[in-house]
């Protein structure tokens, strides 16, 4: 018998690209069929065939507290039912923007858009505006949205299907894109060195979670600030993903390195459509309607997306939230790792918070040529096999993995024992 997922899939590829929205569902790099999912409750989701699956990519990263979390939902429906979208300012939005300026020191005012996309454009842009200068530096693997300007060496759904580098994007639009390897701190000083002067801002992921999971080396990101404070450059921090989900303070605030503009996402929306980008007062004051760099949207703050986003953000400052999703998120890699020893197989894994990434090879990578070198069919057999156990980890090598509140000892507990059974027949 034909399953719902296939009939589905069949029918949405008549009518949708591809048969998906957005292309890093699409399971192309891990073979097969993308799941069709239904529900999802706590720390599980369940497909149209009634298959329940422990989800560790949690909608790729907003769901720290789990699918349909009571608190949330609940804000939710009272927030709709007083109306669904004003494009007027709200209390609830004023909220929100306090409260993102109250937790992250570096962000003194704070614009509300509707995705990471939106967050990372707008913040070159208002760089752009703000210096009078066009440069932009990005590192290879790093994606910050699928803006024209950034999509050059990008990483995540780009990277997972061989081109970072998108066509439809003319030439002359990357011309001022430099792009640079990840942790290449030489590098960085040689290209400040020459094109200081031109240099608008540097885009980076504090911690890159969109080639699998790689850690900035001791000094990146301090030679990052001080160069663009030297050459009075924008430092943009890309939190899109890192942002309250390594942390309360997020990663710049685990290194302690203040940047001069954030892009937010995925966690600020507790699993709706929002995201935001602020930073220094003087650089926000160059928006308009105050300044001269446009920058707009019709749900931007849209009520829901915001309670959504209270209702969660309320919930990680709980006394030590973010140590139990850490110590949870560790002991899940670190489980894994141990078993995949004990069967000699070339794996290795590390954690930040509640993100993690699984290598297929000996060493943890520290760099885009790094991750590029781990066994990417060991991946994706590892990938099925533990999605027939009932396990959903990203369907990409390239991305990082989300552990949340939900989560427990029995989840992690049911994942080891499946990862048991995978790596005994390897
Ligand atoms: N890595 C991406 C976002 O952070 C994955 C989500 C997508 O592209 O659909």
């Amino acid at each position: 018998m034909t399953s719902r997922n296939h009939q589905l899939f069949e029918l949405s590829q008549k009518y949708i690209p591809g048969g998906v929205n957005s292309p890093v569902r699409a399971f192309k790099s891990v073979g097969g069929e993308p799941i069709f999912f239904q529900r999802g409750q706590g720390a599980y989701v369940w497909d149209v065939d009634g298959k329940a699956y422990i989800d560790y990519v949690g909608s790729w990263g907003p769901l720290i507290l789990g699918h349909a979390q009571t608190e949330v939902i609940n804000a939710v429906q009272t927030a709709a039912q007083n109306g669904l979208t004003f494009g007027a300012p709200t209390e609830a939005e004023l909220k929100i923007a306090e409260l993102i300026c109250q937790l992250i020191p570096s962000i003194e005012q704070v614009r509300l858009v509707s995705s990471g996309t939106e967050a990372g454009m707008s913040a070159i842009r208002l760089a752009r505006g703000y210096t009078g200068r066009s440069h932009i530096i990005k590192f290879e693997g790093c994606y910050h949205g699928h803006d024209d300007a950034l999509l050059v060496k990008a990483g995540s759904g780009a990277l997972t299907f061989g081109h970072p580098s998108s066509a439809g994007v003319p030439a002359e639009t990357v011309g001022h894109t430099i792009v640079l390897d990840y942790n290449d701190r030489a590098g960085l000083e040689k290209t400040f060195v020459e094109h200081g002067d031109k240099i608008a801002a540097v885009i980076v992921e504090p911690i890159a979670g969109n080639m699998n999971l790689i850690m900035p080396e001791s000094g990146f990101l301090a030679t990052l600030r001080e160069l663009c404070t030297q050459h009075g450059s924008v430092l943009i921090f890309d939190e899109v993903m890192t942002g309250f989900r390594v942390g309360l303070s997020c990663a710049q605030g685990l290194y302690q390195i203040k940047p001069d503009l954030t892009t937010l996402g995925k966690v600020i929306g507790g699993g709706m459509p929002m995201a935001a980008f602020g930073g220094r007062r003087d650089i926000m004051q160059c928006l308009a309607p105050l300044g001269p760099v446009y920058q707009a949207g019709t749900l931007s703050g849209n009520p829901v997306a915001v309670a959504a986003g209270l209702a969660t953000l309320k919930q990680v400052q709980a006394v030590g939230f973010y140590e139990r999703l850490a110590s949870k998120t560790q002991q899940l890699t670190e489980g894994i790792v141990a078993i995949a020893k004990k069967q000699g197989v070339a794996f290795c894994a590390q954690s930040v918070g509640g993100m993690f990434g699984l290598y297929f090879r000996e060493k943890i990578p520290a760099s885009f040529s790094e991750v590029m070198e781990c066994d990417k069919d060991a991946f994706n057999r590892f990938f099925h096999a533990m999605l027939n156990e009932g396990v959903y980890f990203a369907p990409s090598a390239f991305e990082a993995g989300f552990v949340s509140s939900a989560h427990g000892d029995m989840e992690i507990d049911k994942t080891l024992v499946a990862a048991e059974k995978v790596f005994d027949t390897w």
